[in-house]
């Protein structure tokens, strides 16, 4: 006989602002029998090329998720009752090696997923999807079709000669093979480049460009239609850098870009993945020490509701 799901705690008998916090109050791994959705941090940021301070990402989001309520009329679903969400804790990662680091995070996401668990990570800094999209190619038998939001391309090459930072995530993924090269995509790129040949290579390694001044020409719903026809029926990994947002809405992240997208359209984006099939996502790149009145953080964990609300089963 199949249990009811475990759900957050009660914030009528017991008030949101107490406990220990796990993300949105909800049960620990260790407390149920199994779980289909884990939420799991990665507090590591050793591989950021700017301002430091990721790697307290993980604590923070969990904070300020203590408000989330259970159901969700965005996307008419309670996320949390039918389906087994924990909160898995945090992934320990070596600071002072990021190749042990992602070989340990690896391990880690590999063994949290054994049992078909799917995984919500939050970071952390961008390093952490390549560890994160192996194991995702691993459980869906192949190249995944990866939507990326964020300011940045994230497929450079090597900074300071060094081939696995927060910058180059996406280029290693491509070149290791785990990529669908003909279902990927970035959303709310901006910013300055270091040469027109950025983008040569983001296209020859397989991704397709959504920018936030097409959000802002086109609108959200054709948005919406082009990254929905390029991902087709592919597994879906969704990657979330929370510096996808402007400044004004995620002011607490290490490389902020002007001109980005407001946090109702990234939900909205993200609410409109719900009928593909996710292998797995993360939220990375938050940093407090940049943060105001839990700005960012507030703006990512609803990001991880809506993704774990796409994830619910339907029906
Ligand atoms: N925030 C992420 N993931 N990457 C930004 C790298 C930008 C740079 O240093 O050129
Ligand atoms: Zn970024
Ligand atoms: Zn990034």
């Amino acid at each position: 006989m199949t249990t009811e799901p475990v759900g957050p705690a009660d914030a009528s008998t017991r008030p949101r602002y107490t406990d220990i916090a796990t993300f949105a109050r909800l049960p620990r791994l260790d407390q149920v029998e199994r779980a289909d959705i884990a939420v799991v941090g990665v507090p590591f940021d050793s591989g950021v090329s700017y301002r430091p301070g990721a790697r307290f990402g993980p604590a923070h989001v969990r904070e300020a998720s203590r408000l989330l309520r259970p159901y969700n009329p965005a996307q008419d679903v309670s996320p949390f009752a039918n389906q087994q969400v924990v909160d898995a804790g945090d992934i320990a990662a070596n600071p002072f090696d990021i190749a042990e680091a992602v070989t340990a995070i690896e391990r880690a996401a590999r063994e949290l997923t054994a049992d078909g668990a799917r995984l919500v990570t939050i970071g952390g800094d961008h390093t952490i999807a390549l560890p994160l999209l192996r194991v995702a190619a691993e459980r869906a038998g192949g190249p995944v079709a990866v939507v990326h939001f964020d300011a940045h391309l994230d497929t450079w090459d090597t900074y300071f000669g060094a081939p696995v930072t927060h910058g180059t995530p996406f280029r290693r993924a491509s070149e290791e093979g785990l990529i669908d090269t003909t279902a990927s995509l970035h959303v709310g790129i901006r910013g300055p480049l270091y040469s027109r040949q950025d983008l040569r290579d983001d296209e020859r390694l397989g991704f397709a460009v959504i920018t936030s001044d097409d959000l802002q020409d086109e609108g959200l719903p054709r948005a919406i239609e082009r990254m929905r026809a390029r991902l087709g029926d592919a597994p879906v990994y969704v990657s979330i850098d929370i510096d996808v947002l402007d400044p004004a809405h995620a002011p607490g992240t290490g490389t902020p870009e002007a001109g980005g997208m407001t946090s109702r359209e990234l939900l909205g984006m993200v609410r409109a993945l719900a009928e593909h099939r996710f292998v797995g996502a993360d939220v990375v790149e938050v940093a407090p020490a940049y943060d105001h009145a839990q700005l960012t953080a507030v703006a990512a964990s609803h990001v991880a509701y809506e993704l774990i609300s796409a994830m619910a089963p339907r029906g």
